[in-house]
């Protein structure tokens, strides 16, 4: 399809939802602090809808996605839209509904969280109850269309999120097709409706074609699309994140208009070379990369749109996902330096590349942007030696010296059920403020040195009064376990204003890893040295992978993420090194993030994790036998990879235990994980203090099937976000029901 001035058609998959200045954030805080009505957080969505709209029509974009907003979610306004209500939130209404499913209310809990495909955004994971009857619940969304139309009119290009989709990624019983086909007379006369409205052209969401195909979903899509074809509206099926892999073949075939693929991420350019594109469909071709931040490498681009031509010339040209996963505008990014700047695109920047990509001629503009790469490649990326190291790298590099059984006995000797904390202590007010002042230059580095160090002594005592066997610093010194060290290497650039959402009204702004990674100064051992002066009991070295580390930040596009994740773990070494030299017996070093990691395809996921696992052995291999080494991983389910968990050698593990209740210390140790293993016996995420009771409880169940000797005792994660008097008694508490559990255990 090409338009009047003979170029391409553009499209969108949807635009940052957050607001310039985080507004529904903020909105959203006022209004839960029942400072703002509803009305105004309304207006508030809807100022921002209208906006980001208004910068895609200046930025010339064909057919525009609308529907995209969301007060907190979108896959929760789906289920609401059909009425897909768990009996326990039936006694709420309207928005008191919807956020009691959010975020819980009167000890009802939330709908559970969890990763959206393979991005760091999080969805709620639907309930879909065997007699729930789903209703027609779609106001929100027309009115959302109708806005849409008024000011976009033929542009306006909803986007519907798939029952195929939505099922597969629920909580339901019974079988998928059943689920699915409850929904669809619902759907039906909602794109009835839409095509009554002259709506265009619809973009069905269906991410779910990407992961592993199955029989039931290929059952399912095809029923789907059956009945939405009797309506005789176009439809574009929209998919993203991997390619389609063996489902190809019949997704091609489906009676659709156009069929959306993402061309920055898998290998859906080989599976068109092979099996070609239907002549009758559009093919839209996610090709500007909705899921970093780099501006589209010209020649590259053109290289896929060259071969996408050899089979089909009725394209489109889009971003490969929404934009919601990047930040909104780079130009506000006054701080980066320019070379940096001028080379980033972020949502508002990524509009104008499309725009450019579907038009002929634009040869001065890309000569520009080539340009800035190459003088961003003459000042920026490269630190000699460092990747000639990773490169230079051998087996013993990623090997400690002994195996576990032998270095352990060289270990630090503690009593059994060693007790122990995640690492961070809370995050107060004060310590804020003073960081800020700091940050403002209205305090010295000495003055704010010692009133750190001042915290770290408080925290010392506390933990030594309280009765715990392994101390730590209290990261006080940290804002976030990422940024602090990234702050701490070069390599690794930070925003000012380069949020995106992480769930709800909580965003991130993920550090942008632009170069080589070398460390440049210890980053860690004042701290360490000051807290382990104050006792006699042992304090840990805190430190985070360089799993995680990667996984939480934008990566570089020019090397593989496997040898950025080596570049970190090689100046995570020296710091390991720094920290023995500077007395540490233990040292832990944090990885959340391992296993979000894992590639949306299970045949993929042998690389990622022997390259994962390869960069934790790198950081950590350089220990001396007699030093122990930690690692943490909380919100993690572990039954699929455990056995990589093993390889990583780490001496002890600290898992989420509480929320689970022990199915992931069962999952660890029934695949007979023979190493030490930190029992997180309460969550962290809730204010409330655990009894002695129930912690005793926990304990007990754990340990039925495992050696004592192998467990410790610790909270789920770290306890930053808490209060100290939650904190004190809940640890109190801990050491307490340790106690019983060792009286128990000696009898
Ligand atoms: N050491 C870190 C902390 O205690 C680990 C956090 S994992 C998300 O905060
Ligand atoms: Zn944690």
């Amino acid at each position: 399809m090409t338009n009047k001035s003979n170029s391409l058609t553009t499209l969108t998959l949807g635009y940052p939802r957050i607001g310039e200045k985080r507004e529904v954030k903020k909105a959203l805080e006022s209004y839960w602090a029942k400072k703002i009505s509803s009305d105004e957080l309304y207006t508030t969505i809807e100022d921002i809808e209208k906006s980001n709209w208004q910068k895609q029509i200046d930025a010339g974009i064909d057919l525009i996605a609308v529907g995209d907003m969301s007060l907190y979610d979108h896959i929760l306004d789906w289920t609401v839209y059909l009425g897909l209500i768990p009996s326990r939130f039936k006694s709420f209404t309207g928005l008191q509904q919807y956020f009691a499913m959010a975020r819980g209310a009167d000890g009802i809990p939330a709908l559970e969280m969890t990763k959206w495909f393979d991005t760091n955004y999080h969805y709620l994971v639907p309930e879909i109850e065997a007699d729930c009857q789903p209703c027609n619940n779609f106001q929100g969304f027309l009115n959302q269309v109708k806005r849409g139309q008024n000011i976009l009119v033929k542009s306006a290009n909803p986007i519907i999120i798939s029952p195929v989709t939505l099922v597969a990624l629920s909580r339901y019983e019974g079988s998928l097709r059943e689920n699915v086909e409850k929904l669809l007379p619902l759907y039906q006369s909602l794109l009835e409706e839409l095509k009554g409205y002259g709506i265009t052209e619809i973009q069905i969401h269906e991410p779910i074609l990407v992961t592993d195909e199955t029989a039931e979903v290929k059952e399912a899509t095809i029923k789907t699309y059956e009945i939405f074809n009797q309506v005789g509206l176009a439809i574009n099926l929209v998919t993203y994140f991997e390619d389609l892999g063996n489902n190809y073949g019949w997704v091609i075939n489906l009676p659709v208009e156009a069929i959306s693929l993402d061309f920055t991420r898998g290998n859906n350019l080989d599976l068109l070379q092979k099996y070609g594109f239907p002549s009758d469909k559009r093919l839209g071709v996610g090709i500007v990369d909705a899921r970093n931040v780099w501006q589209v490498n010209y020649a590259q681009v053109q290289d896929v749109l060259e071969t996408v031509k050899t089979v089909t010339t009725n394209i489109s040209i889009q971003p490969s996902a929404s934009l919601q996963f990047v930040p909104l505008d780079v130009e506000r990014e006054v701080n980066l330096p320019a070379h940096l700047r001028n080379i980033l695109s972020f949502a508002q920047q990524k509009l104008i590349e499309l725009k450019m990509l579907s038009t002929e001629g634009n040869g001065q503009f890309w000569q520009e942007k080539n340009d800035k790469w190459q003088s961003f490649k003459a000042l920026a990326p490269h630190r000699p030696g460092v990747q000639e190291k990773v490169k230079g790298l051998t087996v013993e590099d990623f090997q400690r010296t002994l195996s576990y059984e032998e270095r352990i006995k060289q270990q630090i000797k503690l009593p059994i059920f060693p007790t122990t904390t995640i690492g961070s202590f809370p995050q107060t007010k004060k310590l804020r403020r003073l960081r800020l002042n700091y940050k403002k230059g209205e305090l010295s580095l000495q003055e704010y040195q010692e009133a750190i160090d001042k915290e770290i002594a408080e925290c010392i005592k506390l933990q030594e009064d309280i009765g715990l066997d392994v101390l730590v610093h209290g990261e006080f010194e940290r804002t976030d376990m990422v940024e602090f060290f990234g702050q701490r290497l070069s390599g690794f650039a930070f925003t000012d204003s380069g949020w995106v959402q992480s769930y709800g009204s909580r965003y991130v702004r993920p550090p942008i890893i632009f170069g080589d990674v070398e460390r440049n100064e210890p980053m860690t051992i004042r701290e360490f040295k000051i807290a382990q002066a104050l006792t006699d009991k042992p304090v840990k070295g805190m430190l985070t992978g360089p799993v995680t580390m990667l996984n939480w930040s934008f990566p570089r596009a020019d090397i593989s993420r496997k040898h950025q994740a080596f570049q970190i773990a090689l100046a995570l070494q020296a710091e390991v090194a720094d920290l023995q030299e500077a007395g540490a017996l233990i040292i832990q070093m944090d990885e959340p993030a391992f296993r979000e990691g894992l590639p949306l395809k299970t045949a993929l996921w042998a690389d990622y994790l022997t390259w994962a696992v390869d960069a934790f052995r790198l950081a950590s291999a350089i220990a001396l036998p007699v030093t122990q080494i930690h690692t943490h991983m909380c919100y993690s389910e572990f039954g699929d990879i455990i056995k990589d968990i093993e390889k990583m050698d780490a001496d002890v593990i600290s898992i989420e235990n509480s929320r689970s209740n022990n199915r992931t210390l069962e999952e660890v140790t029934t695949a007979g994980y023979n190493h030490q293993i930190g029992n997180g016996v309460y969550d962290i995420h809730s204010p409330v203090v655990p009894s002695i009771q129930q912690m005793v409880k926990q304990l007990e169940e754990g340990i039925k099937n495992l050696p004592l000797q192998q467990i410790w005792v610790n909270p789920d994660c770290g306890l930053k976000t808490r209060h100290w008097n939650e904190v004190i008694p809940a640890l109190t508490n801990m050491v307490e029901a340790t106690k019983i559990i060792r009286q128990q255990a000696e009898k």
